[in-house]
């Protein structure tokens, strides 16, 4: 496993925003994490990566328990992922290719010749033009911002990569070609990718297992198929409205062919 989640529990203040919730990330797979809005996805992303804390329960990251391990451990492990926040968060006062550099910089002795070629790999490597790397973020379109930001998440070249809903703010043809890099990225360098969607296209097509959350716990988890079994109330509005029917019926009715 990359990741196990056993029982956390979050509570900021009176409110619970997770009672138990558990779920397992198996090496290599893009698994989803999804639930309605304020369930905690983003939350439990942030207790992922050691920017929150629960206040039970336990999380192993890479082997790590999150709970027990040294600050040097914790230095150590944050090299080893990437994220990609939901707005980019680029630094705007920076070219991208300086923001591409920011963690070399910081964490690595990298010479500066071989710090730029690795800023350079990492910009094709995304899908960008190398003169984007002089731009500044105001310059880019939205979907160039996500492929910067990705390229900064890959500086490092982490085993694992964040991603908070990748292809909001896309138009559907960005968003579809994001969802075939981030697949591609998969296979290149074979990393194990977390993200937390609402994208039903990037569900039904790229996401291998998932967790739905819901009523602060893990309500359904696995492979679309499994989580299509669910009769929760969010996985019956979610998956099982008449959109969705209609736009997926192929996948839907593929899917039960299979289980059957
Ligand atoms: N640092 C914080 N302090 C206090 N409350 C917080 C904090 N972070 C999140 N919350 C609360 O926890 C709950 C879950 O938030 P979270 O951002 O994880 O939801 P989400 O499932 O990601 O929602 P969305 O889909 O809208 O992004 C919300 O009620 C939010 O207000």
């Amino acid at each position: 496993m990359v990741i196990e989640a056993k029982g956390i529990v979050t509570r900021f203040g009176e409110r619970t925003v997770h009672d138990g919730v558990s779920l397992q990330i198996r090496e290599n797979e893009i698994y989803g994490i999804l639930g309605e809005s304020g369930s905690g996805k983003s939350v439990l992303m942030k207790e992922m990566i050691m920017l929150l804390e629960p206040n039970a329960g336990e999380m192993m990251v890479l082997g790590k328990d999150l709970g027990t391990i040294s600050y040097k451990e914790a230095q150590q492990l944050r090299r080893e992922w990437g994220v990609l926040f939901q707005f980019g968060a680029l630094y705007s006062s920076m070219t991208i290719a300086e923001n591409i550099e920011v963690q070399l910089k910081e964490y690595t002795d990298i010479s500066k010749e071989m710090r730029d070629k690795l800023v350079r790999s990492k910009i094709a490597l995304v899908g960008l033009d190398a003169h984007v790397g002089s731009l500044y973020p105001a310059e880019l379109s939205g979907g160039m911002i996500k492929r910067a930001a990705l390229a900064r998440a890959l500086a490092m070249e982490p085993k694992l990569l964040f991603l908070d809903e990748p292809t909001s703010g896309l138009d559907p043809v960005g968003a579809r070609n994001f969802d075939a890099l981030i697949v591609e990225l998969r296979k290149m360098l074979g990393i194990t990718v977390v993200m937390i969607t609402h994208d039903l296209d990037s569900i039904f097509s790229i996401v291998d297992r998932m967790a739905v959350l819901a009523d602060k716990r893990v309500v359904a988890e696995g492979p679309l198929e499994n989580v299509l079994q669910s009769q929760h109330p969010f996985v019956e509005a979610f998956f099982k409205n008449d959109y969705t029917k209609e736009k997926y019926v192929d996948k839907l009715e593929k899917k039960r062919v299979e289980h059957v």
